[in-house]
């Protein structure tokens, strides 16, 4: 039996990369006793504000939000953090050498009605050590990630990990309360039948989009030749986990619902983290056109188009926007 902590011991990784994760998923123990309890803990509805971004907050984001900036906040490591719930980066620890980026709640409609959420995070190095963080020092491609996972809430609680090259998964064990780990290297098969979108927005996408998701509709009957099947979870959390345990595609493309979103989701702690997972599993990662570890950032909150899972796919999906655009 392998747990989190072994694991971590056992790596030749940066003991404060190590660190951090371990003060992360700390918190990820805390954060699924406190879903757990569920309705008996006030931590369902709403918290009556919003975060950056307009969205309304739920009492969990704003409580997974502060659990998470008070544990880092007390790791050395942690030079600062910048969050979904922050309107900008939070200063840590100024001899700190790393920056931690995180969604401490994905999934938020989940929350009042016992689906699964998760918590996604990502660990960028800090080149300004000593001196006080800013926005901008987060502002770093995907491809320097040091580490990123997440923590699935589900009915039970998983980790998702990757530090040097693979991705490792672990299992919370209840009785002992370690992270204990179930797969030593996550693959994901290049081909799929399985897919993922809100299809609710089909009107707003993108005319290659729309054309991607009728082929799949079509399914035997159209140009891919066989049937296709769709699953939604509404966390990205859990859709990424689906993919990474049995393949799949994912997608939150660009649509023209809203005029100042380029997509749904964040790119700097939703989409890079989750790319680099997919990635080092076998998979692919773009907004459609381009590789998202490799777009530069502009703001700490911007948002991306995601389309990402079994590779063949994300590659189809890619050919038929580069061909729309000619
Ligand atoms: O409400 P929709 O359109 O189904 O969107 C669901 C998507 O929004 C998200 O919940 C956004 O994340 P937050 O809950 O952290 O804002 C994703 O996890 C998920 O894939
Ligand atoms: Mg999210
Ligand atoms: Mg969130």
């Amino acid at each position: 039996m392998t747990t989190l902590t072994h694991y971590l011991q056992s790596q030749e990784i940066y003991p404060a990369v190590s660190s951090v994760i371990t003060t992360v998923t700390d918190i990820g123990k805390d954060i699924a006793a406190l879903l757990k309890k569920g309705a008996l803990a006030d931590i369902l509805g709403e918290a009556g504000n919003q975060n950056v971004q307009g969205e309304e907050q739920k009492k969990l984001d704003v409580l997974a939000n502060d659990m998470l900036l008070d544990a880092l906040a007390q790791n050395t490591h942690c030079a600062g953090v910048a969050s979904e719930e922050l309107d900008h980066a939070t200063p840590a620890n100024n001899d700190g050498e790393l920056l931690v980026l995180f969604d401490p709640l994905d999934g938020s409609s989940n929350i009042d009605i016992n689906m699964a959420v998760g918590t996604i995070f990502s660990v960028l190095p800090y080149e300004r050590q000593g001196e006080q963080i800013e926005d901008t020092d987060f502002l770093q491609h995907g491809h320097k990630q040091l580490a990123a996972g997440y923590l699935l809430y589900g009915t039970s609680t998983m980790l998702a990990l990757t530090i040097d090259s693979d991705v490792v998964m672990f299992s919370l064990d209840p009785d002992s309360g370690d992270y204990v780990m179930v797969n030593e290297r996550v693959q994901i098969a290049a081909d799929t039948s399985e897919y993922a979108i809100n299809s609710s927005n089909y009107r707003y996408w993108l005319a290659p989009m729309q054309q991607y998701i009728d082929e799949l509709i079509a399914g035997e009957t159209g140009v891919r030749g066989r049937d296709f099947n769709t699953r939604w979870v509404a966390a990205m959390v859990g859709d990424v986990h689906r993919i990474l345990c049995r393949g799949g595609l994912f997608t939150y493309p660009f649509d023209t619902k809203y005029a100042h979103k380029a997509g749904k989701l964040r790119l700097m702690y939703e989409a890079n983290p989750m790319s680099l997972l997919i990635e080092r599993a076998g998979g692919g990662a773009t907004d459609a056109t381009q590789r998202i570890l490799d777009i530069t950032p502009t703001d700490i909150h911007q948002r991306v188009p995601v389309v990402l899972g079994s590779k063949n796919e994300v590659e189809y999906v890619k050919t038929l926007h580069l061909q729309h655009q000619g």
